[in-house]
């Protein structure tokens, strides 16, 4: 499996407009984009994409995501941390299937089937307590993006 670039980081939020004044008034962010429902996922999402370093590399993204219905799955997150918070990571892979049988020859708990996330590539997320705590994301990465 060759792990690839992290695509982005996770944010909880319980409201992604007060999120948006933050990253924006706070942050200086200039590149936040429309939020969008996406109710399979449970989540409203809003990309908050920070500029590459002069002539280097990509940018990297904050992933803002509000509760969308009742049984999100941020729910018990935003429970357990009212204001929100660091939720996630998401790293890309070059072959989604690949990677969720190398995940799981090492044990690693892999939760769902993958399904379609918000950048429209398939994903999966790995148990938090197998990845030191961390709750990872694994998406495929974008086509011509390889
Ligand atoms: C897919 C669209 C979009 C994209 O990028 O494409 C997104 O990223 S949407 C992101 C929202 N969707 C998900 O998070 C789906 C995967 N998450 C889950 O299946 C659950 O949240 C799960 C299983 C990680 C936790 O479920 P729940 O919170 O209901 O259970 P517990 O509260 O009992 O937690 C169990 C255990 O995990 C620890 N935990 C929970 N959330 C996190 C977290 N975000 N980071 C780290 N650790 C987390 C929790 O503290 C418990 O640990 P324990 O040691 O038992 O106390
Ligand atoms: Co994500």
């Amino acid at each position: 499996m060759n792990l690839g670039r992290l695509n982005h980081v996770g944010v909880a939020t319980p409201s992604i407009a007060e999120a948006i004044s933050f990253w924006r008034d706070v942050m200086g962010a200039t590149s936040i984009g429309e939020p969008f429902d996406l109710p399979a996922q449970g989540v409203k999402v809003c990309f908050v994409d920070t500029p590459p370093s002069t002539g280097s590399g990509q940018a990297t993204q904050i992933e803002l995501i509000e509760p969308l219905g009742d049984a999100s799955p941020i729910r018990a997150f935003l429970k357990k941390n009212p204001a929100g918070g660091q939720h996630h990571v998401c790293y890309e892979v070059p072959d989604i299937h690949v990677a969720k049988a190398w995940f799981e020859a090492r044990g690693v708990r892999v939760l769902g089937e993958p399904r379609t996330g918000a950048h429209g590539t398939p994903i999966f997320f790995l148990h938090p307590r197998d990845m030191g705590g961390v709750l990872t994301e694994i998406m495929e990465t974008p086509r011509g993006n390889h």
